[in-house]
């Protein structure tokens, strides 16, 4: 297992709905996972917990060996050498820099030795599909190969779980761009978990883990792109849950638990079943 939660649940606000509610989720080492739910189900925030940006209101997030802790501004450094990479929709990279300057920054910033840096730079850069655009400034490139190269910051200090966001316009996580996460997955072992809206991308996917009003709706293992399409109009209309009934269930105060590490359940809400849909508790 690469990462997991158990019972994560994130309330930004004291009194307010959470942003994920109970989720017990595990990510397998070296697979590709799609991240996929309507806007607001709480994608974002399930990555900021696994790069350990926010920390859980209750519950915990194991990524590697240990607790994805909350961290400071000025351990960024820890960040990067440690076992997660990610480009998040806040992440930028230096647009004044070319992409090989940028990853050249990225390592620096993890100490990851230059001669390791320089043998890594390449290699993926050639699966990220950016090799021609090594000495290219980020400035003038497209949205989707400035993000790809957020991804090839993230990769190159060698983390084990790399998390990809959209872009903060949404229109960077398309089947080309999960096609190069796909290689990076298989060819590096990195795990990969990324948000996407699109099926035919999702449909590259190991899994496709669907997140509707803050819960683990379903996960889907080796999808076809029409169960894709299907179960994303189920989460996005009628058959996610509206918030406010949720908040009327009693089990939604049942408190998740606090307890030690042990391996993750699925206990989620039951949705409406399509074919090729596993029940989370079958992942
Ligand atoms: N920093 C924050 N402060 C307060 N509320 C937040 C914050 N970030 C997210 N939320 C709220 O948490 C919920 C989940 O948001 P999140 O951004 O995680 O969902 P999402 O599925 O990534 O949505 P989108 O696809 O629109 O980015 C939403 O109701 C959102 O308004």
């Amino acid at each position: 297992m690469a990462a997991y939660t158990t019972g994560l649940t994130k309330t930004y606000a004291p009194s307010g709905e959470p942003a994920l509610d109970n989720v017990n989720v595990a990510f397998r080492a070296g697979e590709l996972c799609a991240l996929m739910g309507p806007s607001g189900s709480g994608k974002s925030t399930l990555l900021a917990c696994l790069a350990g940006h926010e920390p859980p209101s209750v519950g915990r997030v194991y990524v590697g060996r240990g607790d994805a802790r909350p961290w400071l501004p000025q351990q960024v450094r820890q960040i990067c050498r440690g076992e997660v990479g990610f480009a998040l929709s806040h992440s930028r990279p230096f647009l004044d820099r070319t992409v090989e300057e940028n990853l050249e920054w990225a390592a620096a910033l993890a100490g990851t030795p230059a001669i390791v840096a320089r043998a890594r730079t390449d290699r993926i850069a050639a699966l990220l599909g950016l090799l021609d655009e090594l000495g290219t400034p980020v400035g003038v490139l497209p949205e989707d190969r400035r993000h790809l190269t957020m991804c090839a910051a993230a990769l190159l200090p060698d983390p084990s779980v790399l998390l990809v966001d959209e872009t903060e316009s949404g229109g960077a996580m398309t089947a080309d761009t999960f096609a190069m996460l796909r290689r990076c997955a298989t060819e590096l072992g990195t795990t990969v978990v990324a948000v996407t809206d699109a099926p035919a991308a999702a449909a590259l996917a190991d899994r496709v883990l669907f997140l509707a009003a803050g819960r683990v709706a379903g996960i889907v293992a080796r999808p076809a792109e029409d169960v894709i399409h299907e179960l994303r109009e189920v989460f996005s209309g009628h058959g996610a849950q509206p918030r406010q009934a949720r908040q009327e269930a009693p089990e939604r105060r049942e408190a998740p638990e606090r307890r030690e590490p042990s391996a993750p359940e699925q206990r989620s809400r039951p949705v409406k079943r399509v074919p090729g849909m596993r029940n989370p508790a079958e992942a």
